[in-house]
């Protein structure tokens, strides 16, 4: 069995309160999204406005693998805008219920059913592919759910969809109301919302009792609490019920920063899949039972979702933990030395400190009494950028004693700044910067800016890492402290030390 997806990031999860995409941005989702493998993108709703009618016609005239469609009521102009964007389907959805029929649309029964009928013929006479969905069909009288569900199959649609639109499916009531749907003669989607935290969990069950198609967005995002989360429905269908998607597992991890990055939408560290903690580990117990046999204490690789495992220093740390990251940073240490690290990581811990890795190495560098090595030192740095000027940098380093001035232009002003620092030290080392990666922990114009950064010098790497909330300056101090622990280690080897750190 091989489980449909319909991605609803561009639609449904764009109706997150306060996000909002540009057609540009629309299209680079989509572009990801089909990358990724979705079988459908529900890419917009063309009556909503001209920007979102732009996105539609941007991203169908691609080409793209994946199947375009746009949101519609059951009103000739919503039918008439998405075909005008020549996407190849509509998600065509009527509301079910009574609360909806009486309360929001105030119009008979019939008539309803009788304009969803006339819409799917429209639809179906202009070539869209038509998916039929019920509106709040979880709060609808079965009868007349499957009467119009039924309908809408012999008008022409060729999926039905049944929505949870406020979410108050449990999974056991998911499996009964799918499975009672599933045998209706067309395929069958589950829509899903997380109201109650039970979206994926209801998502799953309805897949479970013969729907074959899931919509789901990328992160959960969505209106209210949010829709069923793609990454954690894709992992677990592969990962516990061994049922197919065409996803590239590989690619959730960068799926869901681009979707974060571009909506604004942070996710919590905790969340499954996709959140900055489901692969790291601190508690000593985990992470020696993970360096013995990673399933121990992870369920699926990090890999298989395109990701990395990390161990985080702090309170709950044991020995095995601390040596692996002393390793990782390269530092050897000697059994006393490593049990005062040790300690001192702890004893932070119990302050309510959380160790980073820039702490550890800190630690590890007073310990092993290397902090005066401190060859390059900042006096001033000078960042010029804007919209008429090139980017530029200054920057003062005392070397050695020595004072040293330079200037850099760069694509931007990190680059101008990283530009100029290399041009100091163009006399002293030849220092290459291999990886630049940056991240905002927080949200926010005024968040924490984390930079990790691998230099090279000679044939050997390090990374060294920053946490400010100014972007330029957590570069350039990532960037100062690589360059000292390399030069320090150089030193140090040159003096014959035995215990060089690299
Ligand atoms: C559960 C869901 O996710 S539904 C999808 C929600 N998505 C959106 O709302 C997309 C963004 N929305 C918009 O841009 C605008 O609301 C528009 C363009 C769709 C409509 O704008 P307006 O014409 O100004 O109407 P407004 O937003 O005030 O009210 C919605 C209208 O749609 C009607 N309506 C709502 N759902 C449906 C439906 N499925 N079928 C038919 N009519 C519907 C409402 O009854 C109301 O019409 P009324 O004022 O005649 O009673
Ligand atoms: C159509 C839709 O998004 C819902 O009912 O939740």
């Amino acid at each position: 069995m091989q489980v449909k997806i319909l991605d609803t990031t561009l639609r449904d999860g764009e109706q997150t309160p306060g996000v909002s995409l540009t057609p540009e941005e629309k299209l680079r989702i989509a572009l990801r999204l089909d990358d990724l493998g979705v079988d459908i993108i529900e890419a917009g709703s063309a009556i909503t406005s001209e920007g979102e009618r732009e996105a539609l016609k941007k991203i169908a005239e691609e080409g793209l693998d994946a199947e375009i469609c746009s949101f519609a009521r059951p009103l000739r102009g919503d039918i008439d805008e998405a075909i005008k964007c020549d996407v190849d389907s509509i998600h065509l959805v009527v509301p079910t219920s009574e609360l909806h029929i009486k309360d929001k649309l105030r119009k008979p029964p019939s008539q309803v059913k009788e304009e969803a009928i006339e819409s799917v013929e429209y639809a179906k006479d202009h070539g869209l592919i038509v998916e039929f969905s019920a509106e709040d069909a979880t709060r609808s009288d079965m009868q007349f759910l499957k009467g119009i569900l039924e309908e809408s199959i012999s008008a022409g649609a060729e999926r039905i969809c049944a929505c949870d639109t406020v979410g108050i499916l449990t999974p056991e009531r998911a499996y009964e109301f799918y499975g009672e749907l599933s045998k209706l003669k067309a395929p069958l989607s589950v829509h899903c919302h997380n109201d109650f935290g039970l979206a994926v969990a209801n998502s799953l069950m309805g897949l479970r009792a013969g729907a074959s198609e899931v919509h789901a967005t990328v992160n959960g995002i969505g209106e209210r609490a949010g829709n069923a989360a793609l990454e954690e429905i894709v992992v677990a269908l592969h990962s516990l019920y061994n049922v197919k998607t065409k996803i590239n597992t590989r690619m959730l991890y960068e799926t869901s920063k681009m979707v974060a990055r571009l909506t604004g939408v942070y996710i919590q560290p905790n969340k499954a899949i996709v959140g900055e903690n489901a692969f790291a580990h601190e508690s000593g117990i985990h992470v020696d039972g993970i360096l013995k046999k990673a399933e121990t204490y992870e369920p699926i690789t990090p890999e298989l979702v395109g990701r990395e495992r990390r161990f985080v220093m702090g309170k709950h740390i044991g020995t095995s933990a601390l040596k692996e990251k002393l390793e990782e940073f390269d530092f050897k240490v000697d059994e006393k030395q490593f049990q005062q690290i040790f300690e001192r990581v702890k004893s932070l811990g119990d302050m309510g400190k959380c160790v980073t890795d820039v702490d550890l190495q800190a630690i590890a560098e007073d310990v092993l009494g290397i902090v005066e090595d401190k060859i390059v030192n900042l006096e001033e740095v000078t960042v010029v950028s804007g919209n008429k000027v090139t980017p530029t940098a200054s920057v003062k380093l005392r070397i050695n004693e020595k004072e040293i001035l330079e200037a850099g232009i760069g694509v931007g002003p990190v680059d101008a700044a990283i530009v100029a620092i290399k041009k100091s030290l163009e006399d002293f080392a030849d220092i290459k910067l291999e990886e630049y990666h940056v991240d905002a922990i927080t949200g926010g114009t005024d968040a924490l800016i984390d930079v990790i950064i691998k230099l090279r010098y000679k044939d050997k790497i390090i990374s060294a890492r920053s946490t400010q909330p100014d972007i330029i300056m957590a570069s350039v101090e990532a960037f100062i402290i690589g360059v000292n622990r390399l030069l320090a280690n150089e030193k140090m080897r040159k003096n014959g030390d035995r215990n060089p750190r690299i």
